[in-house]
């Protein structure tokens, strides 16, 4: 088995209070090294062993890669004019959500294919190491079926979101049968999760209640788009159904933020989202002194947030959302993971291979790490828009830049 050693990392961000100190785990002057596809040791340079190749990351700093726990990237078509009206004044409704999903039936499984390798190409030359998407611009369960399998061809994290509004030409007690039922029958074997839309325009409580107590009963993970476009039900319903995350958070009663605080649902906030669709920033802040587990992911999809830089996310929730860089770090890395369930070793990806846990450099962990062109993970926020990343390695293996 062959070992790499990269040294002269001048800030190392490990997420790892054995490691170091803060919620970034810190270590000045460090040294990693990567055996296979798993971190072997982590610590100060001066006591680094030997390996058989070595990096010289040339005084920069590294961290681990980013996780983008939500994306919806299996799609066609374009939104570009919905955009530029909502930048003239129109409000963003869930209805643009069938516009995607008639491009999306039209489109052949190749150019899906494409498009989503594309997309995660830029995000992996970005620094993002591991990737979680969607479905839920098919809506038939033939379509649903065929944006899983495709995924699963090449995220590491593939969730169910039949339920993410009632197609077109479609009863919404009909399509809620169909969604708790056969379609779930036909796309769970591909997925490790369940998602809902639950909001005004989309699946109200007691729809949204049903989609979480049919994914529950059979075993299935759930996830909740909640409180996205204003005051509603899903956080509670999350918390409630042991959800792994609820995401969105735009706006949060005292009670929902006092629920995520005691609950190990995971709150993810979506910063370029909040933008893209001029809507108030997720309190992240106080859902972090409320004690709430955080995660930042980018929402990369073609209605609300049509970017998959983790950075750029990361940048805003520092400027925007009064995050500290460590915790804003910490958040759209160990914080994704947590909202995966990757944070733990031996989960599956869909390709049904064992993985180590993701999230943090630590020895164990798989060797997802992050350079970039700068002495300090500050210079995330502190050179905002600037792509700082120097190399990617996922799993162990240099992503080519
Ligand atoms: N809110 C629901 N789904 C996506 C938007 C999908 C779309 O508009 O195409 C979101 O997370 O923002
Ligand atoms: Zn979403």
């Amino acid at each position: 088995m062959s070992s790499l050693l990269i040294d002269n990392i001048a800030e190392l961000t490990t997420n790892d209070p054995e490691l170091g100190p803060g919620v970034g785990g810190r270590v000045h002057d460090a040294a990693v090294v990567v055996e296979a596809d798993r971190i072997a040791w982590v610590g100060p340079a001066s006591k680094a062993p030997q390996a058989d190749t070595r990096y010289d990351a040339g005084g920069r700093a590294l961290l681990p890669g980013w996780v983008d726990s939500h994306t919806h990237m299996v799609f066609a078509g374009d939104r570009g004019a919905e955009f530029e009206a909502r930048m003239a004044g129109t409000a963003y409704a869930a209805g643009g959500i069938n516009v995607t999903v008639a491009a999306t039936r039209e489109a052949s499984d190749e150019s899906l294919y494409q498009n989503l390798v594309r997309l995660t190409n830029e995000a992996r030359r970005d620094g993002t190491t591991t990737i979680e998407t969607k479905t839920g611009y098919g809506l038939t369960t033939e379509d649903e079926v065929r944006s899983a399998r495709i995924a699963a061809r090449v995220v590491d994290a593939v969730t169910f979101l039949g339920a993410h509004v009632v197609p077109n030409g479609t009863s919404p007690d009909a399509y809620l049968d169909l969604v708790t039922g056969p379609m779930l029958d036909a796309v769970a074997p591909h997925v490790s999760a369940v998602d809902v839309f639950c909001e005004q325009g989309a699946f109200d409580e007691a729809a949204s209640r049903r989609v979480l107590e049919t994914a529950r009963s059979r075993g299935l993970a759930t996830r909740v788009h909640g409180n996205q476009l204003g005051h509603g039900p899903g956080v509670q319903l999350a918390v409630k159904y042991g959800s792994l995350s609820v995401d969105h958070l735009g706006f949060l009663s005292p009670a929902d933020i006092a629920a995520l605080a005691e609950s190990p649902t995971v709150a993810t906030v979506l910063p370029a989202c909040d933008l893209s669709t001029r809507m108030p920033f997720a309190p992240a802040r106080d859902l972090l002194d409320a004690g709430a587990t955080l995660a930042i992911a980018s929402n990369c999809n073609p209605g609300t947030s049509f970017t998959n830089s983790m950075a750029f996310c990361v940048a805003t929730a520092v400027l925007q959302m009064r995050l500290t860089v460590e915790e804003a770090v910490r958040a759209a890395t160990l914080g994704g993971a947590t909202a995966l369930g990757m944070h733990r070793d031996g989960w599956v990806d869909p390709r049904g291979n064992a993985q180590p846990r993701v999230g943090m450099v630590a020895p164990g962990a798989r060797a997802d790490l992050h350079l970039i062109d700068a002495p300090s993970a500050s210079h995330l926020a502190y050179r905002p828009g600037m792509r700082l990343t120097r190399a990617v390695w996922i799993a162990g293996r240099e992503f080519g830049q």
